[in-house]
């Protein structure tokens, strides 16, 4: 089985995807730390994000083993991934990775912008998660700050609609729910309630399909 889980930048999507993960004993990608990697390359090497050839190049020579790397997680790192990320041909640099992925057994959870419509259009379950945006906000800062950064939620909340608003309004795999995803508001849900409701989700589509 695939779970595709797609939504906007903070919603919640790589804590809920680690978890329904662990649930159904799935493998897990989050997929933003691919883009964030092409993102990491170019700064590294002083190159501008908007340089799309340099862009291209880095995402073809991508190491997964780096994808761990805590410094993916910095602010300015997320902000260069979305300009990263609207070249075409970077998308489809990253493509064959995330469908192996998805195809392995015993099954996998995917996360990011455009898992549901043009990774895996075909995976069993599609959550879109969302919640407001000054929810979303406040909870990135309360995480920055957990890990010692000192950061203005207004820069954040600023940050956080800014990325929305490229990711949405790119021309290729625009951040969008599919047609057939099921959308999980979890602006007043814990992270346990979250997860209870996805899985109540997975659960209502394997008894419609009896998908194992
Ligand atoms: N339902 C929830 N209630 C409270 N906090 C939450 C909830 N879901 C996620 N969080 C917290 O919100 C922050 C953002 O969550 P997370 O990193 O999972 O979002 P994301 O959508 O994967 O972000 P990104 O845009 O970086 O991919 C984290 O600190 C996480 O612990
Ligand atoms: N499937 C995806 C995942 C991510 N992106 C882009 O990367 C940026 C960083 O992603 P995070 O999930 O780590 O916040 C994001 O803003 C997108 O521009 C993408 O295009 N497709």
């Amino acid at each position: 089985m695939i779970i595709a889980i797609d939504g906007p930048a903070a919603s919640g999507k790589g804590t809920l995807g680690k978890r329904l993960a662990a649930h159904y004993h799935f493998r897990h990608l989050d997929t933003g730390v691919i883009y964030r990697a092409v993102a990491k390359a170019l700064l590294d090497a002083g190159a501008d994000p908007a340089d799309e050839a340099r862009a291209i190049a880095a995402a073809l020579e991508l190491d997964p083993e780096k994808f761990g790397h805590p410094a993916l997680k910095a602010r300015a790192i997320g902000e260069a991934a979305s300009v990263v990320s609207t070249f075409p041909k970077v998308r489809e640099a990253l493509l064959t990775f995330q469908r192996q992925f998805a195809s392995e057994p015993p099954g996998a959870v995917l996360d990011g912008r455009d898992i549901g419509t043009v990774i895996c259009p075909n995976a069993e379950v599609k959550i879109f998660v969302e919640a407001d945006p000054v929810v979303r906000a406040r909870r990135r800062t309360l995480e920055a700050r957990a890990r010692g950064e000192e950061v203005d939620e207004a820069v954040v909340l600023a940050d956080i609609l800014k990325r929305d608003e490229r990711d949405r309004n790119r021309p290729v795999a625009p951040l969008k729910a599919a047609a057939d995803a099921h959308v999980l508001d979890n602006s007043n849900l814990d992270i346990e309630a979250g997860l209870k409701a996805a899985i109540a989700i997975v659960e209502s589509v394997k008894a419609r399909s009896g998908c194992a």
